[in-house]
């Protein structure tokens, strides 16, 4: 298990002389349909290195959240395998953190109660887990909402505990499936802009799916587009832009050339 040091510290993200954080390999699902076989997702393979941030984009019904839901372990591959830091998936597990696009909070849960719910936290003394808890409420900048309950926030706001939940558990992987998708454009800018202040603190490794392709090159190192019928992971495309992002980063020429090249890819592939 990889923990999340608690400074603030940069190191250079997606080091392949290591194992692979993430890797999937081989991966093949089909789901019986009137009698027959209906392959969704074909031969997909792809490793993720530590502290890389890639997202994943494609058309509707393409597979993504099949293939979420098989790295989560909530789901069994038909054919082929995922390994987390060498270690094949056989179920849920707290190595890989969660956050989905409808806010699943524990409603009757305050807002440090849910940051602190996570198996790995509760395993530490009530001394750490407070210390883990008062972190991360200060990083997510919730510290003052730390007694309030989820249906007293706004929709940003329970994403950003959803997200501290996931992190304070110390997943060696985050899984994201659209966690912005429910949000106002301002908010999700906003979003968008704290996910990434966070990666760069914590450096925790992110895969995330993602409609918006705009917010793929905002956030990640790398994007996958899928094509669909059957599932593929069609192209890999590399966003060769400084670590260091803000918003104005998307009015630079190179960063709408990439977008450019994704939307494309989108489009033929
Ligand atoms: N449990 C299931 N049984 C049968 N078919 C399924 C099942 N789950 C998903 N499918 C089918 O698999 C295909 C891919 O679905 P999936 O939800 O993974 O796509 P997606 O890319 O996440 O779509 P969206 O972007 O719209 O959320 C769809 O055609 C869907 O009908």
């Amino acid at each position: 298990m990889t923990r999340i040091s608690l400074e603030t510290y940069t190191i250079l993200a997606g080091d392949r002389s290591k194992q692979p954080k993430l890797e999937v390999s081989s991966l093949s699902k089909s789901f019986p349909s009137q009698g027959k076989s209906f392959a969704v997702l074909q031969n997909i393979n792809f490793q993720l290195y530590e502290s890389e941030f890639v997202c994943v984009v494609g058309a509707s019904g393409c597979g993504k959240s099949t293939l979420i839901n098989i790295i989560a372990g909530l789901m069994q591959p038909t054919s082929g395998e995922v390994k987390v830091d060498g270690e094949i998936v056989l179920g849920p597990g707290p190595d890989r953190g969660m956050v989905f696009q409808n806010y699943t909070l524990y409603p009757w849960l305050t807002v440090a109660g849910n940051i602190g719910f996570g198996s790995r936290l509760r395993s530490l003394s009530a001394k750490q887990r407070n210390e883990r808890i008062a972190y991360f409420l200060d990083v997510v900048g919730l510290t003052r909402f730390a007694k309030a309950y989820p249906k007293q926030l706004s929709g940003g706001m329970k994403q950003r505990v959803a997200i501290a939940r996931a992190l304070a558990n110390e997943p060696d992987v985050l899984l994201m499936d659209e966690p912005f998708g429910a949000l106002d454009a301002q908010t999700k800018e906003q979003m968008q802009q704290f996910l990434l202040d966070l990666w760069r603190q914590t450096h925790t490794t992110i895969w995330m799916i993602t409609h918006d392709v705009e917010e793929a090159v905002f956030l990640s190192q790398r994007v996958f587009v899928m094509s669909a019928h059957p599932g593929e992971i069609k192209q890999e495309i590399l966003v060769d832009l400084p670590q260091n992002r803000d918003v104005e980063i998307k009015l630079t020429p190179e960063f709408t050339a990439i977008k450019r090249e994704v939307m494309h890819c989108l489009r033929n592939c």
